[in-house]
């Protein structure tokens, strides 16, 4: 895999499997951070990590647009948790390699995005990403770069 708006070279894609469960992956990235995954469908429990994160990075799967309004309401509770009040957001939409009948444009605008980004605590950035071919990957390492030098 190799990240299309930047110069690594990412190696293979790892095998993916539909999330359940939580997963743990480290990060060297001038120090290790540790990301927790958390599938969709855990929203119901998401809260009781939520003392351990220091940033978040909120994935949506761009190709399915009958999602938006459940990832809209799960993102909302996220941002009003006082515990997350200070965390610096990244919001990510996945799998733009894929066909869709909606538009990005017309799916940013269904999400309330640029009203949430005004009226939430939160510094929060959008991303569209490919976990599949790479796209935005870059742009990712750098946000959490700079996000957690701007925390420590
Ligand atoms: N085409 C494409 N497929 C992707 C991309 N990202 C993940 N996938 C695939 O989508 C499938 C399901 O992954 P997810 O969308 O993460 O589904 P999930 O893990 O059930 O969703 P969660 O429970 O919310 O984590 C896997 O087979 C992945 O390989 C992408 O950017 N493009
Ligand atoms: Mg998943």
């Amino acid at each position: 895999m190799s990240s299309k708006d930047g110069t690594k070279d990412l190696g293979e894609p790892p095998p993916t499997l539909p999330t359940v469960g939580t997963n743990l992956t480290d990060l060297l990235i001038g120090k290790k951070i540790t990301i927790r995954e958390l599938g969709g469908c855990m929203g119901p429990i998401w809260s009781s990590y939520y003392d351990d994160c220091r940033c978040v990075l909120f994935m949506i799967d761009a190709a399915r647009p009958t999602q938006i309004s459940s990832s809209c309401v799960q993102l909302l509770s996220l941002l009003s948790a006082e515990q997350l009040a200070a965390a610096p957001v990244l919001v990510l939409f996945n799998k733009i390699d894929l066909p869709c009948y909606m538009s990005l444009v017309e799916m940013k605008s269904l999400f309330r995005i640029q009203d949430i980004i005004s009226f939430a605590k939160q510094s929060i950035t959008v991303v569209e990403t490919s976990a599949r071919d790479g796209t935005g990957l870059s742009d990712v390492l750098r946000w959490l770069q700079s996000s957690l030098q701007d925390l420590s």
